[in-house]
């Protein structure tokens, strides 16, 4: 079998040859800082296991659990008839075939986390079905954002020096950029007594609000679709919040984090060191080394159908489908937990643990105490809208762009967040001709809606895509396909604060459940896939600790992992 080929030139090589890692068995040294379990009782070496939610963190939890736990059981309960949550992909019929349309997520990045995506994507029998992007491709150099009133390539050291401060020099977009990373070693550092700040507000003091307005507020937008003024800079960027406090600057922190290592907490240290141990095959790592996203020949989708499948054919993972949980209680002395489905009369089964997959709101709503297990965690609303058209190349060479919060309304009043460029990132080799055509996808809403009672209909939103698509790229053609998503409640918005909040579920959770219940999911510790498998890995590896799955919460930075460089082995630890 042969490695799908993608359109960026990697060449097809044996498939036994390529993402074949292999984890060597942990140091000794890791399992004795991670401790000796003190005791083991028959339901931890006997789990009967339920997990709630069959997205990627509920399936990749049965995976683990399964590996590190030979003897579990496993019961998957899921409320809908289909898995893989916001793994959703379709195809649309079009002239001369089909066009695949992704709803919510298209690309995958190989990085940190991902390595273990990789991982499991070798398991499962993905590989010659994954389409890698290199990283010199025009998808993964040329990124754009609008800003005033037209596209801007962000500089990319590939483009030369020249370039680059061409581009500084003339566009409004970047104007504070140079003074204010300068100045940012100079600037105060904040007062001990804070404990969160919103990323805008730290961003501002540390650089200039026009950094925040006009670039960071894109990022965020295409990662979050939040509102960069709300959410956490201690949360989701720890790192950088740990840098202003220990080295007085972001920058400083930044310099001595090459030279003498990153900071990172115990298990960040543990994982990262493991990384560097695993023995990737050759020809697989130099794959992974030239890409910059990957994908699948059938869309996200293939990832959690294909999690599914290896769950099935183990014999020891059950599927309860169309069984919405209804409430789950502890039973007190008997170290169980009770499902019960449906309705409050619905069936009833008991399990030894039970792993929460499911949405901060929507534990809440199954528990059948009083109050609250997990403090409100704010979401937003993205619509999503896929549009094809057979004309090709209606947009430049990119990954697309995305719109800052300091575009002028008149420049995006259908409140969009951005753009995608498909056909660039994800070719689709089953698309006849699919080179020839144009894929896009619209991002709108997110934050823009926060508050809003009702929201834009599928004719109102293909409206809205278009209108955007006309002003700002040109284009004037009706799409061939198209397809509307509204994707309810989809990111989780970690706003100021949300370290302490999860701190709340930790105690909360662990009182009423004693260890037996567990979390995993997008609102803990980052919001994408590579994220929620690499939740689901370490709930599993601590799995018989009696955890809540919070413990990691605002862990302190106690070890330096330096970089690797050209010809080292592995980095070091101090
Ligand atoms: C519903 C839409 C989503 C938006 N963000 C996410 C989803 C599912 C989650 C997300 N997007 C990105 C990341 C970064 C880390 C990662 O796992 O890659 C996360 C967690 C980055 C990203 N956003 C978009 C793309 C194509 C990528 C990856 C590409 C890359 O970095 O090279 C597009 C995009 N996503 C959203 C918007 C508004 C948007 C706009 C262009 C929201």
């Amino acid at each position: 079998m042969l490695l799908r080929h993608s359109c960026h030139g990697f060449t097809p090589v044996a498939r036994k040859q390529l993402l074949r890692p292999h984890t060597p068995q942990w140091p000794r040294v890791l399992v004795d800082r991670i401790g000796p379990r003190l005791y083991s009782t028959h339901s931890d070496r006997n789990p009967d296991i339920a997990i709630l939610g069959a997205g990627i963190s509920g399936l990749a939890s049965a995976y683990y659990l399964l590996r590190d736990h030979p003897n579990a059981k496993i019961t998957v309960y899921e409320a809908s008839d289909r898995l893989g949550g916001w793994l959703q992909s379709h195809r649309a019929p079009v002239r001369d075939g089909s066009v695949l349309f992704e709803g919510a997520l298209r690309t995958i990045r190989p990085a940190v986390n991902g390595a273990l995506t990789l991982q499991l994507i070798e398991d499962l029998d993905l590989a010659t079905d994954t389409i890698f992007t290199k990283s010199t491709a025009p998808a993964a150099r040329n990124r754009y954002i609008y800003y005033p009133d037209h596209l801007v390539r962000l500089p990319h050291p590939s483009f030369g020096i020249f370039n680059i401060l061409y581009t500084i020099a003339t566009e409004k977009a970047l104007a504070g950029v140079i003074p204010g990373v300068l100045g940012e070693p100079f600037r105060d550092p904040r007062d001990e007594k804070m404990s969160d700040e919103s990323i805008g507000e730290f961003f501002s003091r540390r650089f200039n609000k026009s950094i925040v307005d006009r670039l960071a507020s894109a990022v965020i937008h295409g990662i979050y679709a939040g509102d960069i003024w709300q959410l956490s800079a201690k949360s989701l960027f720890p790192r950088l919040w740990r840098d202003e406090a220990v080295e007085s600057s972001i920058v400083t922190g930044m310099v001595r984090g090459r030279a003498e290592g990153i900071p990172m907490t115990e298990q960040d240290a543990d994982f990262y060191m493991n990384l560097k141990k695993m023995q990737w095959d050759p020809a697989m790592k130099r794959v992974i080394d030239m890409t910059s996203v990957f994908t699948f020949k059938d869309g996200s989708q293939m990832l959690a159908d294909r999690l599914a499948e290896h769950l099935m054919g183990s014999g020891q993972v059950t599927f309860a489908m169309e069984s919405p949980v209804h409430a789950i209680s502890a039973l007190k002395g008997q170290d169980l937990v009770e499902v019960r489905t449906k309705s409050a009369a619905g069936p009833s089964r008991t399990h030894t643990h039970v792993v929460s997959a499911l949405s901060p709101a929507h534990l809440n709503k199954v528990w059948a105490g009083s109050n609250a297990l997990v403090p409100h965690i704010p979401t937003v609303n993205v619509m999503t809208v896929n549009l094809y058209f057979r004309t090709p190349n209606l947009h430049p060479d990119g990954f697309g762009y995305l719109i800052p919060q300091a575009t002028p309304f008149e420049q995006n009043p259908e409140r969009a967040l951005g753009v995608v460029f498909d056909t660039a990132y994800a070719p689709d080799p089953a698309e006849a001709q699919s080179a020839l055509r144009t894929k896009l996808t619209v991002m709108l809403g997110g934050h823009w809606w926060d508050g809003w009672s009702s929201f834009p209909d599928e004719q109102e939103g293909l409206a809205l895509a278009k209108s955007l698509l006309e002003r700002h790229l040109g284009i004037k053609e009706e799409p061939e396909a198209w397809r509307v998503n509204m994707q309810k409640d989809c990111i989780p918005q970690y706003v100021v604060g949300h370290s302490a909040k999860l701190k709340e579920a930790q105690n909360n959770i662990s009182r009423e459940f004693s260890g037996r219940l567990k979390v995993t999911g997008n609102w803990i510790a980052g919001v994408g896939v590579n994220d929620c498998i690499r939740n689901a890995y370490e709930l599993s590896r601590s799995f018989n600790k009696g955890g809540t799955g919070l413990e990691q919460v605002d862990a302190p930075f106690t070890s330096r992992i330096r970089p690797v460089r050209a010809g080292e082995k592995h980095g070091s630890e101090s």
